[in-house]
């Protein structure tokens, strides 16, 4: 069987999204300040403490009542803006550019003089990362919660003190806090197809954050007549003439309801609720809108289904006359959020041309933040395992979920026909499970004969200070280093081609 998906990965950088547990992120950056809040807290039984111990400790706590931003863990989420000094704020890195971030502020002080009232929510602040920060090497990124300080508040500008835990982090782009993902398709230019609409949504699945799907350009679905085979035609116009429409005017009518209905089932049977928009038409925005309000979305599917048009129709467009459309209050002369480049799609293939480039949070009328992400033809699904694959289908994992105590007779089964195993194949996509299953075993296989382990092993946990999970590279002795990751993705890639002009030349 021919793998068609892979020839393209060769040329496209992959997306790697990835879902955090709190806690495991930045471990490596943070040995210096956890081993120095170690020795703060924890009593050392086999030594005598130093004599001023107990005022070095106090010290350091009225250090942190009045700033927090000394040298201490990434803050938590119950941190409060009551906390705050006068010149602080807490805010959202929306945009990142050479040394400066621009952050939108959520909180600010309670008991400033100078801001009696909240107005200063929704404010812009053009920020430098402390540099304390950056030796310690804590990263901050385009969606990290953060408490800025030293704040000018006429020519708004500030310092990025410190970072909160993040709740979630996607690798590409690389944005902290999602708490969203839009699945955008196209019905045509390019036509919906179900094997990379598939890929995304497990690429999606794999990163355990909630999804939509949405399906953009309905309204090219009447005009695109080569949709259905000459008999569906044939069979459509009949039902047409038999329910006495207007053939000339409802005939694209009823043609585009069908496609919408067909995919709508499908979709469905997948596990997928899909919201059908068209940002031409106007159609489905307001829906979108409201699924989208007060959320951190990153919005990704193939290049040319409409991803930055959709943004620049949701930002300039609904419900504009709303009082919650003030709330973001950019720097005088900004233009980072203003409207996304939209690309035109190649009249020789159907494609976009990736026109997107640096991501940004942009700011929604009704409240939450939108990023962009560049569109590619295919994520690379590397972060799934044959293990995993099956859990990030909706329709396995149902089953999977409700036959709980049951499971399958073998602990490792695969799905694929196992006897006792409870995942029969009466559904749309064991066609496409078993297709992305094979990809998956080969990449594994390739991997296990290359590093001497699967590429999930390669990390073990260890309990760290303060109880922390620690990530550690499991590094294989003298294996390690041998050639680079990018090298070896770029020879499984290669073998998987070989593999599938093989195929071909069999056939
Ligand atoms: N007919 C039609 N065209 C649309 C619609 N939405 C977007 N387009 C067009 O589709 C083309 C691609 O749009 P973009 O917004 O650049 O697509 P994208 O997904 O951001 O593409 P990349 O940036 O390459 O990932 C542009 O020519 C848009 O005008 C729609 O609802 N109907
Ligand atoms: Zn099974």
């Amino acid at each position: 069987m021919p793998i068609p998906s892979l020839s393209l990965l060769r040329h496209r950088t992959p997306t790697f999204l990835r879902h955090i547990t709190p806690f495991s992120h930045h471990q490596n950056h943070h040995s210096l300040l956890i081993t120095s809040f170690k020795h703060q807290n924890q009593p050392n039984l086999s030594r005598k403490p130093p004599p001023n111990n107990n005022l070095l400790k106090a010290k350091q706590i009225l250090n942190s009542k009045k700033d927090f931003s000394t040298l201490s863990p990434i803050l938590s989420p119950n941190h409060t803006a009551a906390e705050l000094s006068d010149s602080q704020a807490i805010g959202t890195v929306a945009a990142s550019q050479a040394n400066f971030m621009r952050v939108i502020v959520t909180a600010g002080p309670s008991r400033s003089r100078e801001i009696e009232d909240s107005s200063k929510n929704g404010s812009e602040l053009l920020c430098v990362v402390r540099a304390v920060l950056k030796k310690i090497k804590r990263r901050v990124l385009v969606g990290d919660k953060v408490v800025v300080g030293s704040i000018d508040w006429v020519d708004r500008r500030g310092i990025i003190e410190n970072v909160f835990q993040r709740s979630s982090e996607i690798l590409d782009p690389p944005v902290a806090n999602v708490d969203h993902l839009l699945v955008l398709f196209s019905l045509e230019q390019p036509r919906l197809d179900s094997f990379v609409l598939t890929r995304f949504l497990i690429e999606a699945e794999s990163t355990g954050i909630p999804i939509t799907l949405a399906l953009n350009k309905v309204e090219l679905v009447d005009q695109e007549v080569g949709y259905f085979d000459g008999a569906v035609l044939l069979m459509i116009i009949m039902v047409g003439v038999i329910a006495f429409v207007d053939v000339e005017s409802d005939f694209c009518d009823l043609f585009m309801k069908m496609v919408l209905s067909d995919w709508n089932s499908r979709l469905r049977s997948w596990g997928y609720e899909p919201l059908f928009c068209s940002v031409d038409s106007k159609m489905g925005l307001h829906t979108l809108a409201s699924v989208l309000r007060d959320q951190t979305t990153v919005i990704l599917g193939p290049s040319g289904v409409g991803k930055s048009s959709l943004i620049n129709a949701l930002r300039n467009k609904p419900n504009s006359h709303d009082e919650a459309d003030n709330w973001f209050d950019p720097i005088m002369g900004s233009k980072w959020f203003e409207d996304q480049r939209v690309g035109e799609v190649s009249t020789r293939n159907g494609r976009g041309k990736h026109t997107t480039r640096n991501v940004s949070l942009l700011p929604l009328g009704g409240g939450g933040y939108l990023a962009d992400t560049p569109g590619f033809s295919q994520p690379s699904l590397l972060k799934v395992t044959k293990q995993s694959l099956a859990q990030y289908f909706p329709e396995t994992r149902t089953v999977l979920s409700v036959n709980e105590p049951a499971k399958c007779t073998f602990k490792d089964c695969l799905h694929v026909g196992e006897p006792g195993c409870i995942v029969k194949g009466d559904w749309e996509r064991y066609p496409l499970y078993f297709q992305l299953l094979d990809e998956i075993k080969i990449r594994e296989e390739f991997q296990l004969r290359t590093f001497g382990t699967k590429r999930e092993d390669n990390v073990r946990y260890k309990a760290g200070d303060m109880g922390v999970q620690q990530e550690e590279p499991r590094l294989e002795p003298k294996k390690h280093r041998r050639q680079s990751r990018k090298r070896i993705n770029q020879s499984i890639l290669d073998e998987l081609n070989e593999l599938s002009s093989d195929e071909d030349f069999i056939r």
